[in-house]
Formats: C-alpha cells, sequence, structure tokens
C-alpha cells in the first residue's frame, strides 16, 4: 500500500490500471509561489514542494509516499493547467500543428528507498480541427491537465509523432516506479 500524494484523477487511474493498492492524499502547494518559468525546473521545484508538505504531515512510517508534477513545454513556453476557457483554447491552439513536450517529475520516498524521477514524453501533433477543439473545451475536459491537453483522448487522432512514456505524458511515470515497488 502506498500514499498518492495527489488530488490528480489521472494519476489514481494510472496507478488502479497497474493494480497498485494506494490511499488518495492530495496537499494544497501554492505552484504559484514557485518563481522559475524553466520548464524542467519549475516540474521539480512543484514536485518537491508537494512532497515537503505531505512528508511533514504524513511522514513515511505506516507507508511510502508518491508525489508527482506535470507541466507541458511548447516554443519554450511553460503551460500549467488552464486558467479558464480563452487560456486552455490559446495553449491547445499553440500547440496544434506543433511539437510540445509533457514533463513530468515524481518523487516516491519508502523506508527503504527514495525515487527522484524526471521524463519527458514530446508530440509532433498534426493540426488539431477546429470543431474538435471547441467540443473539446465545451466538454471541459481540458482543465485540470497540463498545457489543456489530454494525450489519451482529444490529442491521440492527431499524434503524428511520439517519444517517450504515455503514462509521463498523463502524469505519471509508472513504468519507471513499478521495479522499485
Ligand atoms: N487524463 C490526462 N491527464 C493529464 C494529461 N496530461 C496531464 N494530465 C494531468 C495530470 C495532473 O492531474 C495534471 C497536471 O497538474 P499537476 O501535476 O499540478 O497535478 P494536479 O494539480 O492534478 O494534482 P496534484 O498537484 O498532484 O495534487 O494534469 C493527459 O494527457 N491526460
Amino acid at each position: 500500500m502506498i500514499r498518492l500524494g495527489s488530488n490528480s484523477p489521472t494519476r489514481a487511474k494510472i496507478l488502479r490500471s497497474f493494480n497498485i493498492d494506494f490511499i488518495q492524499n492530495g496537499g494544497n502547494f501554492d505552484e504559484d509561489s514557485i518563481r522559475t518559468t524553466n520548464p524542467k525546473e519549475f516540474c521539480f521545484m512543484a514536485t518537491k514542494g508537494k512532497f515537503e508538505e505531505l512528508y511533514s504531515k504524513y511522514g513515511i512510517e505506516d507507508m511510502p509516499l508518491l508525489v508527482a508534477d506535470s507541466v507541458v513545454t511548447c516554443e519554450g513556453k511553460l503551460l500549467r493547467k488552464a486558467k479558464d476557457f480563452d487560456d486552455a483554447k490559446s495553449m491547445i491552439e499553440l500547440q496544434s500543428g506543433n511539437k510540445t513536450s509533457v514533463i513530468s517529475c515524481m518523487i516516491f520516498k519508502s523506508k527503504e528507498l527514495e525515487l527522484i524521477d524526471i521524463s519527458i514524453t514530446s508530440y509532433d501533433f498534426m493540426e488539431f480541427d477546429k470543431k474538435d477543439i471547441e467540443n473539446y473545451i465545451k466538454s471541459g475536459e481540458c482543465f485540470g491537465k497540463a498545457g489543456a491537453i489530454m494525450v489519451e483522448g482529444f490529442c491521440k487522432p492527431y499524434i503524428k509523432n511520439v517519444i517517450g512514456l504515455e503514462s509521463t505524458a498523463m502524469g505519471l511515470s509508472i513504468e519507471k516506479l513499478i521495479p522499485f515497488l
């Protein structure tokens, strides 16, 4: 049994799909407190901040702790979760017909080990259909996701090329964690 220190339904779904027993306790780390706009640095600092908050709250005596963060970078820009419809639209349009990368960092700490992993999955997307974009935004599925993209959903038909794990792009590089569980 592990503690998933995350509010993310996607991360919970990933753990369930790999039959990993967990309890979910998300935190309240303020990612707006992070000053850097360097995507990799931001992702690591967000993960570290989440870890420190939840490690001091729960420790690892009763079970290991897993936290993670994901950001998207496109044309050198840092894309976090969309704040509103306009934000989501501009993020999605930026990535249409473009190269984009999802960076996911995770920290896993048990009594035996501490794993810190930063992984990147890069996509080459075809142009997104305008009507598709409209429907996707209207569905609300673009919210709560880094860069407002959903690689296993909206983006899937538009993937021209991908390098990296889909799990990394969804927010938790589970294949890199499994060997340590
Ligand atoms: N279903 C899905 N979710 C994605 C995808 N890309 C990113 N995400 C989700 C995973 C995370 O829930 C979210 C990234 O935001 P954060 O890393 O800040 O996590 P979140 O605020 O959701 O939860 P947490 O901070 O861990 O409590 O985006 C994707 O392609 N598909």
